[in-house]
């Protein structure tokens, strides 16, 4: 791990008119590290999430990125072609509703094939030797490349959706809800696959779920939602473990009794 974080979080707040979004949110996150974000439902995990990825605009605070070169740069004074650079290449975003993460009248292939263009690829056969390779890695048949990911199942066009982000070979990547509209064996092989791909990339990952056992097995660290503010952070299987606060208590013992 680098002696510099990849992002600084600093007090970021967002409100709705005057409904609290995430309140008062720091954090850092270091190259390698899975963070989740884990609460009940209307808790903000996803307003910060959108935040970090500036889907959205935060009311106030910063938050600043580690670029390529070293330079930790402040992504609100970024211009949007250069954020939407860093989006289509060093970022990932994969959506719980692979839909919005995927153009579903085009190929499997030029769905994957389509990020490698932005960073310039322009030689069709390597692009599609890579779009197959990837297709492989997230265990979906190459003989499945040229059908458009409409004719696929849920699970495939997760997994789908997984390697149009990370061809590129991103350093961060978001994930809102990865396994949510999945059924319980669909979700287990996902979860496998998510992790092993995480680990052997070297990514830094920010998961939004609900789901405790998703946060156990894919991340390192968790961040504790409740009405919009953090209100417990640590090691995974510290929080999981040991939990400090009420509320973390009850979220926790509530899982367990299911
Ligand atoms: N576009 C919006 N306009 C107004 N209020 C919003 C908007 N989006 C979210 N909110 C409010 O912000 C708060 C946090 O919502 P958010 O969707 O971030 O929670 P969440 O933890 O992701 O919930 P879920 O797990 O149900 O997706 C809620 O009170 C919600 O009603």
């Amino acid at each position: 791990m680098s002696d510099e974080p990849l992002l600084k979080v600093r007090d970021i707040s967002k409100f709705y008119g005057a409904r609290i979004g995430c309140r008062n949110v720091s954090f850092e996150l270091w190259p390698g590290e899975v963070l989740a974000i884990v609460g009940e439902s209307g808790s903000g995990k996803t307003t910060l999430l959108n935040c970090l990825a500036t889907r959205l605009l935060a009311t106030s605070g910063t938050i600043e990125y580690r670029m390529r070169d070293g330079q930790m740069r402040d992504l609100a004074h970024m211009g949007e072609a250069e954020r939407r650079f860093l989006m289509r290449t060093d970022w990932g975003f994969v959506h719980q509703n692979p839909a919005d993460g995927l153009r579903m009248t085009v190929s499997a292939g030029a769905n994957v094939g389509e990020r490698l263009m932005a960073v310039g690829e322009r030689h069709y056969g390597n692009i599609r030797e890579t779009a197959g390779d990837w297709l492989r890695r997230v265990e979906i048949g190459v003989d499945r490349i040229d059908d458009q990911p409409r004719a696929f199942s849920g699970g495939m066009r997760q997994r789908l959706q997984i390697a149009r982000n990370l061809v590129t070979s991103p350093r961060l990547v978001f994930m809102d809800e990865p396994t949510g509209g999945l059924d319980v064996s669909v979700q287990a092989r996902l979860l496998d696959l998510v992790r092993g791909l995480v680990h052997d990339l070297e990514l830094s990952a920010i998961i939004v779920t609900h789901d405790l056992a998703v946060a156990r097995l894919l991340s390192h660290r968790m961040m504790v939602m409740k009405d919009g503010q953090v209100i417990e952070q640590g090691l995974t299987d510290r929080v999981l473990d040991d939990p400090r606060e009420a509320y973390t208590q009850l979220l926790v013992s509530s899982i367990l009794q299911v």
